[in-house]
């Protein structure tokens, strides 16, 4: 019997004119999204200084797929806060024919709910996660849900990480889009997270956004001249 295709959810990502000047549209990665669309890998990576519109992209595209902003699965419509943008309103989206409309958006600041629900509402042999620590949690919690065909949406997952779970979740990103059914958007400070064998990475700044080797990002210079020399940085 022939070998099913490959189904992850997202072929591509499309845009719509900016409707405005404003906010999100003045954001320079936003606006080449919406002009230049985005056909995602398996694994797509966000890299950019702080406001480059990491967070606006990630929340803008789980929006457009039937998150909440706030994170959860898809048709989760719990809501504390109205700062959302627009953006969504102009994405669309070319599916790959069979593939799972399931998704998840998980945001660093709001896991904390999670756990309190998930525990409350235990549904298999999950580990009992109050008894974990904050990033131990996080990496047991990816382990056990994480395993849906779909879209998962991260928004700095590495924010409560050591760097042996981040390397853990580095291993969880790769099983989790081998194969071909699960797809992630990841937006990361993290040079480790970038560095997952076989993502697809965009660096983010005033140009835009590019396709950038993970030696050539700003991120992976920095840290590297920071550990080589820290107090070339420190002193005064
Ligand atoms: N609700 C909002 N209204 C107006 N401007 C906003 C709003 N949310 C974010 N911005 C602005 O949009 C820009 C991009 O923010 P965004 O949070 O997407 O950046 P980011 O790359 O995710 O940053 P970080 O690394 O700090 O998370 C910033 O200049 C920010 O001030």
């Amino acid at each position: 019997m022939a070998k099913k295709a490959a189904t992850r959810p997202l072929r591509a990502i499309r845009g719509e004119p900016a409707a405005g000047d404003g906010w999100p549209w003045s954001i320079p990665a936003v606006r080449q999204l919406l002009a230049d669309g985005l056909e995602p890998g398996a694994l797509t990576i966000l890299v950019g200084e702080n406001g480059s519109g990491k967070s606006t992209l990630v929340e803008g595209i789980a929006v457009a797929y039937g998150m909440s902003p706030e994170g959860g699965s898809i048709g989760a419509r719990h809501r504390t806060r109205a700062t959302e943008s627009p953006l969504p309103e102009r994405l669309s989206f070319v599916r790959n024919p069979g593939s799972a409309r399931w998704g998840y958006f998980l945001r660093a600041e709001t896991m904390h709910g999670l756990y309190s629900y998930l525990e409350a509402n235990p549904g298999g042999p999950d580990p009992v996660f109050h008894e974990l620590s904050h990033g131990e949690s996080i990496v047991a919690m990816l382990a056990a849900r994480f395993s849906s065909p779909g879209l998962y949406l991260m928004d700095e997952p590495e924010s409560a990480l050591s760097f042996t779970n981040t390397l853990a979740l580095v291993h969880l990103l790769e099983q989790m889009v081998a194969d071909g059914t699960r797809q992630a958007i990841v937006a990361t400070h993290s040079p480790i997270l970038a560095a997952t064998p076989g993502a697809q990475v965009w660096e983010l700044g005033s140009w835009g956004m590019r396709r950038t080797d993970w030696t050539e990002l700003a991120l992976v210079g920095q840290w590297r001249r920071f550990l080589a020399d820290p107090e070339r940085f420190l002193g005064d």
